[in-house]
């Protein structure tokens, strides 16, 4: 049987558990693409830290060693940003090596040059774990959806927030430990405000928006919006009105382009994404002949990403890539576009202190719903208005939080103030 050689880049949570994968479904592997597989050579960023790595692997610090390595056929790259990773990626292409990679930050910056060189060289370049892990969203939407129009797509593609606000909820504890526990968890990125602070999540939705629309979204000025600013107070208050509140990603087809909007959001009991908690990722695609899809699974840690890495693998082992070949069309638009839903009338959820709700009467608007925080006296509103206008309240400091609402709004008649016991 003849050995396929497979190069990682970086070996923390994900490089870590392709290599295990490997190793521990060689078999697997062997009976499915005829061929043994090892990995000979990885790239780490320090030499000092103890790994759990066999004797046929190197463990190098040195690029020079995986660039120049002559057998190897395919490689993972599993680094934390782009800056580093763009050149090792775009190299290795460049030789002829089929790279398989997770690392969105890298694809939503570089996508369009690598793609490119890729498809000029001959070789696969291939990341399905970028997005979601486990979940095969970009294996959907390519190969399964092509004589469906997908209208609009809602999703929660950022685990570590999703996981941070479940548990804050669930076990009453704070922003910090739960970040804590994500970053313990293998789940947040190795800068974990890229997580919190909407980055992630923002990076998907680009990359998302490219493979769907082939174009880059329309995002509002104050794009992305990350959980940072979230407290347990918020999250109580929104679920007294029947909510709670997701870090949701929308993309929305529109006569002239595709919004994006990357915020916390409100959802109500019958949205699809309502009861996914923890680290799951969950896609709602609005497709106009299947009706609504939704995929749902482990959207990071250490096997979900590795399960979809290699499958990306198998697909590329096994010809099928030669003979099927992902198409890839070029971007329509290159650059950002300026926003165009700013003036947007949406439903929003609006936290203030109980003052500002005579001001928001006296302007004539409409409150839906409101209840009251028993301690905190902090009021939260169900209002109607422009983007423009809500973000302007924000930016003054008269309201403390707005978040949109998904939907709209459940409340048929002017809501009547409730206290909260
Ligand atoms: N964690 C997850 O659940 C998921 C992560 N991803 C993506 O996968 C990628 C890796 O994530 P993850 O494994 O969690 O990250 P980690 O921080 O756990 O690991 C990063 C690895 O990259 C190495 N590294 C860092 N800088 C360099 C450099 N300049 N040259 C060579 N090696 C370097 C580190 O080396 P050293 O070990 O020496 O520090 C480490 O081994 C990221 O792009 C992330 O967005 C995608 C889906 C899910
Ligand atoms: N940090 C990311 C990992 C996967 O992309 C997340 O939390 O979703």
């Amino acid at each position: 049987m003849s050995t396929v050689d497979v190069g990682i880049l970086g070996f923390g949570t994900v490089g870590e558990g392709v290599y295990q994968t490997i190793y521990d479904r060689k078999e697997r592997f062997a009976s499915v693409i005829k061929a043994n597989i090892r990995v000979p050579v990885v790239l780490v960023k320090s030499l000092h830290k103890k790994r759990n790595i066999n004797e046929e692997t190197v463990v190098t610090n040195e690029f020079s060693h995986i660039e120049t390595h002559p057998t190897l056929s395919i490689v993972v790259e599993a680094m934390p940003d782009a800056k580093n990773a763009y050149p090792y990626v775009y190299s290795l292409l460049k030789r002829g090596v089929h790279v398989v990679s997770a690392n969105k930050e890298l694809i939503a910056q570089y996508g369009e040059q690598l793609r490119s060189v890729a498809k000029e060289e001959g070789v696969a370049f291939l990341y399905e774990a970028s997005i979601a892990a486990g979940v095969p969203l970009l294996n959907t939407v390519q190969n399964a959806l092509n004589i469906n129009g997908i209208h609009s797509i809602e999703a929660i593609v950022n685990g570590t927030s999703n996981y941070i606000l479940s548990e804050m909820k669930s076990r009453d504890i704070s922003f910090a430990e739960a970040l804590n526990d994500a970053q313990d968890l293998g789940y947040a990125e190795a800068d974990p405000s890229k997580d919190v602070d909407g980055w992630d999540a923002y990076y998907k939705a680009k990359l998302l928006c490219e493979t769907i629309y082939h174009c880059s979204p329309n995002w509002p000025i104050d794009s992305p919006l990350g959980i940072r600013e979230i407290e347990t107070t918020d999250l109580n208050l929104v679920e007294r009105l029947g909510g709670k509140l997701k870090p949701l990603i929308r993309l929305e087809k529109t006569t002239s382009g595709v919004n994006g909007t990357v915020e916390p959001t409100v959802l109500w009991t019958n949205h699809p994404l309502f009861e996914v908690e923890g680290v799951d990722h969950a896609i709602v695609l609005e497709t106009d002949l299947a009706g609504t899809l939704t995929l749902q699974g482990p959207g990071a840690g250490k096997y979900p990403t590795a399960s979809a890495i290699v499958e990306d693998m198998f697909y590329i082992l096994t010809s099928r890539y030669k003979r099927e070949r992902k198409t890839w069309k070029t971007l329509r638009t290159k650059g950002e576009e300026p926003c165009q839903n700013e003036e947007n009338r949406l439903f929003w959820c609006v936290i203030s202190s109980s003052g500002f709700v005579d001001s928001v009467r006296k302007q004539g608007v409409m409150i839906w719903e409101q209840v009251q925080h028993p301690s905190t006296k902090r009021i939260a509103m169900i209002i109607e208005g422009k983007r423009n206008v809500i973000k302007q309240w924000h930016q003054n400091k008269y309201i403390e939080q707005a978040y949109p609402i998904s939907g709209g709004t459940p409340f048929k008649v002017e809501g009547k103030e409730k206290v909260l016991g």
